[in-house]
């Protein structure tokens, strides 16, 4: 891997972002996290993961120097289709994914943030959709994630102003779970990674494929598939266990089936 390393200690995997000195989002990065994806997939012992930054940002977004390089208005199509399919990749992945952002998560770095199951943002970390200020629009489909999570008019204002917010009003608005001192930041996120890896990766895999069908699939079917879920995981190794763990006041031992 050239523009990033995974590593993985009790059961979290980190995708580290080394791409400096701004972490820029270039084709080949995009593609070493979809290939990281494929060893996560498989292995079984990794039941979270972080993706962090290395050096002052997480990400100030995709590769404007790689722009110079595309020739006409397919070949950046094409580009944005590819960041889309692996960040839409990461939002579908049945195991949690938490983005750890500090310094700044711009244009493409906060859309790979937002694809991210969770994330956690320093108090002054700077975030927004600044493609405008290029004279461009968003292309990892942050146009419409943002919208998501704040709300029509402030995406709206984010993108027509391409002015960051910080990392507190992100908290604010819905588009940061927690916001932290610097200090803290990767505590937070290892805390809340080891508390989901402690679950059964069963029951997890369900949750987060259900709150994926509620992004844009209709209540009824998502009720539907809900039961269904419920009745996966009770019939799972694991949702017998966790029930009998709790009459027999005891720790259950997931065993992720
Ligand atoms: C589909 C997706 C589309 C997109 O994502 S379009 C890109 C959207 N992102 C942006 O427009 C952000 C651009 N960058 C910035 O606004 C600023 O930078 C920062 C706020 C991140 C940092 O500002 P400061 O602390 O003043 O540092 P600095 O001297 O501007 O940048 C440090 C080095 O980082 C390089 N860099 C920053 N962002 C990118 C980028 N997105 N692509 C490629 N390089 C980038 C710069 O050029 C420079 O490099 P050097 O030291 O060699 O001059």
């Amino acid at each position: 891997m050239e523009y990033l390393s995974y590593s993985k200690e009790n059961q979290i995997g980190t995708i580290l972002l080394q791409h400096a000195p701004a972490n820029a989002l270039c084709s080949p990065m995009i593609k070493e996290i979809d290939t990281v994806l494929n060893e996560i997939e498989n292995d079984t012992d990794v039941k979270a993961i972080v993706i962090r930054g290395e050096g002052r940002f997480f990400s100030a977004g995709a590769d404007i120097k790689e722009f110079t390089t595309v020739k006409d208005a397919s070949g950046f199509s094409e580009l944005g289709a590819f960041g889309q399919q692996v960040f839409d990749r990461i939002e579908q992945f049945s195991k949690p994914v938490i983005a750890a952002i500090h310094g700044a998560a711009l244009g493409g770095g906060l859309e790979l943030a937002m694809a991210c199951h969770i994330r956690l943002v320093t108090d002054s970390a700077k975030l927004g959709l600044p493609e405008l200020q290029l004279g461009l629009v968003p292309g990892f489909a942050g146009s419409q994630r943002l919208p998501r999570y704040v709300g029509a008019a402030k995406a709206t204002e984010m993108l027509l102003t391409s002015e960051p917010i910080i990392g507190t009003d992100a908290l604010q608005w819905g588009l940061a779970n927690h916001a932290v001192s610097e200090e803290d930041l990767l505590d937070t996120a290892y805390g809340l990674a080891s508390k989901a890896a402690s679950k059964s990766a069963v029951a997890v895999g369900l949750a987060l494929e259900l709150v994926d069908y509620a992004r844009n699939g209709e209540y009824e079917q998502g009720a539907k598939k809900e039961t269904e879920a419920f009745g996966k995981a009770f019939a799972s190794h694991d949702g017998q266990e966790g029930i009998k763990a709790f009459i027999e006041k005891r720790k259950p031992d997931f065993q992720d089936r």
